[in-house]
């Protein structure tokens, strides 16, 4: 880390009766025990000097503030009586598995001066982080998942909103796609740095559309056209999970804690996401992230559907049934290849935080060479650039993320990306039921799910599928897509494709249902920006949690007690 970065401010103050020795720079604030302490409490030295140190980066500070009383009244009456000024400096501290809390470290003062000097100066250093956002939009779902949106949003995130400064309007929804209306027309999105939504993944998916068809329509974009390029969205979107299904929020966090993303949104990390756009024709369907899944996912998803009594145990009974039904379905799927990725979908490369398959599509050159081949490719038709393949298939699934979720921790496509520009199309072949059970066994554990020969896996920027036999779907049954309610599709042309005699599946688009079967999907490079930073390898959370050391190891800081640089740039 930068060395060479010259301290600001360096103290030695009190915490926790023992002396310490406090500095901070463009990056760290950093704090270890001094020699002299260390020595008076532990009679000799045996520990290395990073045990005694401990660092916070500074873009990982929430907030600072004068100590408050109970912050300081269990103190030694000695200290606070020379030391009678605290600040509080509270700041992400990581936990197990990606969990982050805010926690507070107070320091004591002998001068008013100094404390203020440090609230100051690292209140300065807070100002120059522009990412942060200041004024937020927030939608509660008061009914998702176990209906305490509201109740997780007072407790526990609306305080640490309150404690970094940050100002929220929030509207608690009243109905199914309040928040996506509100989003699309009424919102004043000039006053906001960012919309938060609270809930499952539906909510989320509210929040998406909203947001997306709000700027296209701000900037004239028509969203119904399949080959229109979409104009990505300024206001990031954050997650307060608080649902029955918080894939998404798993899937860029690493974990479903409404505490993490609050940290997240307060410090303002940014991931950017890819979007598909799924059409029918001229007629545009529905955004997803996440999972568009045709055949074996439409099915239990439909079926599923009808039996919401029953609540989260609705998916594995409908996933039983479904998979005991062994339904197939015949069609053609064309797709473009990604070309010039980095990654391919079977490559192991995870898509962590900073990934480099992501920033690799990001750079400019590649974009620019991405846009240019599309061009080209649909210039000469379906047959430049694009595969074609005719056939029977248990399940078409497109992931544009993992999807992997605690059931399935690998998901259903471990190396997809989050924002390389591409979608892992997975293409299940007519097999016997054992070996489709096989294939979906290696969803729960580390095996190869492509290593079959009936699974095929193509990375790619785009793709159609085309039913066999043509499909007819009622006026009702598209009235109805608005509302989740069943599907039963009207067939012009039944076969036996299906146990149940239905020669179309539908497709589940994160989680809804689409009541067309033949779509074309596009995918739209980096359309969205989250509150999130993507999933942390565990060497990177140790490194953001241990960096003293740049701090201290600062030659020309000055060492007296009580002494105060204050570097100019
Ligand atoms: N006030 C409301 N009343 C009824 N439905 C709502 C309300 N607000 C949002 N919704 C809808 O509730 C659905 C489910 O919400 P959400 O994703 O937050 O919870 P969930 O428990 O994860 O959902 P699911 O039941 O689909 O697993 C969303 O599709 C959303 O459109």
């Amino acid at each position: 880390m930068e060395k060479e970065q010259p301290r600001l401010l360096c103290s030695r103050l009190f915490l926790k009766n023992r002396l310490v020795e406090v500095a901070l720079n463009r990056s760290v604030l950093a704090w270890k025990e001094t020699e002299k302490s260390r020595r008076r409490r532990s009679g000799f030295s045996s520990l290395s000097d990073t045990a005694h140190s401990q660092a916070a980066q500074v873009y990982e500070i929430v907030a600072v503030h004068e100590a408050e009383d109970n912050d300081t009244k269990r103190k030694d009456k000695r200290v606070t009586g020379l030391y009678p000024h605290a600040f509080t400096v509270a700041y992400v501290k990581r936990t197990a598995q990606h969990q982050w809390r805010c926690s507070d470290v107070t320091f004591r003062c002998a001068s008013q001066t100094l404390c203020e000097q440090w609230i100051q100066v690292i209140n300065e250093q807070l100002s120059l982080l522009t990412n942060r956002p200041k004024s937020l939009l927030v939608y509660i779902n008061p009914y998702g998942g176990k209906r305490r949106g509201k109740h997780i949003y007072e407790q526990k995130v609306a305080p640490l909103f309150r404690r970094a400064c940050i100002s929220a309007d929030v509207i608690v929804t009243e109905r199914a796609n309040h928040a996506r209306d509100h989003l699309k027309t009424e919102a004043n999105l000039d006053k906001y740095d960012g919309v938060v939504c609270v809930g499952g993944d539906g909510m989320f998916s509210e929040v998406l559309h909203g947001l997306v068809t709000r700027t296209q329509a701000d900037r004239g974009v028509d969203q119904s056209d399949p080959d229109a390029e979409l104009v990505p969205c300024d206001l990031r979107i954050g997650i307060i999970p608080a649902g029955s299904t918080d894939c998404i929020c798993f899937a860029t966090v690493g974990t479903i804690d409404p505490v993490t993303s609050a940290l997240h949104v307060i410090v303002g990390d940014s991931q950017p996401m890819d979007v598909c756009s799924a059409h029918h024709n001229d007629t545009f369907l529905k955004y997803s992230v996440s999972l568009l899944g045709y055949g074996f996912y439409g099915d239990v998803l439909t079926d599923s559907e009808r039996k919401r009594w029953l609540g989260p145990a609705r998916y594995d009974l409908s996933g039983a049934k479904i998979f005991l039904n062994h339904n197939h379905y015949e069609g053609t799927v064309s797709f473009l290849p990604a070309e010039h990725n980095i990654g391919n979908p079977r490559d192991k490369l995870l898509c962590r935080s900073g990934c480099h398959v992501c920033l690799h599509k990001h750079s400019s050159k590649e974009k620019q060479r991405g846009m240019l081949e599309e061009k080209e490719a649909s210039d000469k038709g379906d047959s430049g650039g694009w595969s074609v393949i005719h056939g029977k298939f248990v399940a078409i699934n497109a992931a544009s993320m993992s999807c992997a979720c605690p059931r399935s921790p690998q998901g259903l496509s471990p190396s997809a990306h989050l924002a390389d520009g591409t979608t892992d199309l997975i293409l299940v072949r007519e097999c016997s039921r054992l070996d489709f059970f096989k294939h979906l066994l290696r969803h729960t554990n580390k095996d190869d799910q492509f290593d079959h020969p009936f699974v095929e896996v193509h990375r790619v920027t785009k793709f159609r599928f085309q039913p066999r036999h043509q499909q007819l779907v009622s006026l009702e049954d598209l009235s109805e897509t608005q509302k989740k309610a069943d599907f039963s599709p009207v067939c012009s042309c039944q076969t036996t494709c299906s146990s149940d005699g239905r020669a179309h599946s539908s497709w589940s688009c994160d989680g809804e249902i689409l009541h067309h079967a033949a779509i074309q999907v596009s995918v739209q490079c980096r359309l969205i920006r989250l509150f999130a930073r993507g999933i942390e390898e565990q060497q990177q959370q140790q490194q953001q949690q241990q960096q003293p050391s740049c701090v201290f190891e600062d030659p020309c800081a000055p060492r007296a007690p009580q002494s105060i640089t204050h570097c100019a740039d």
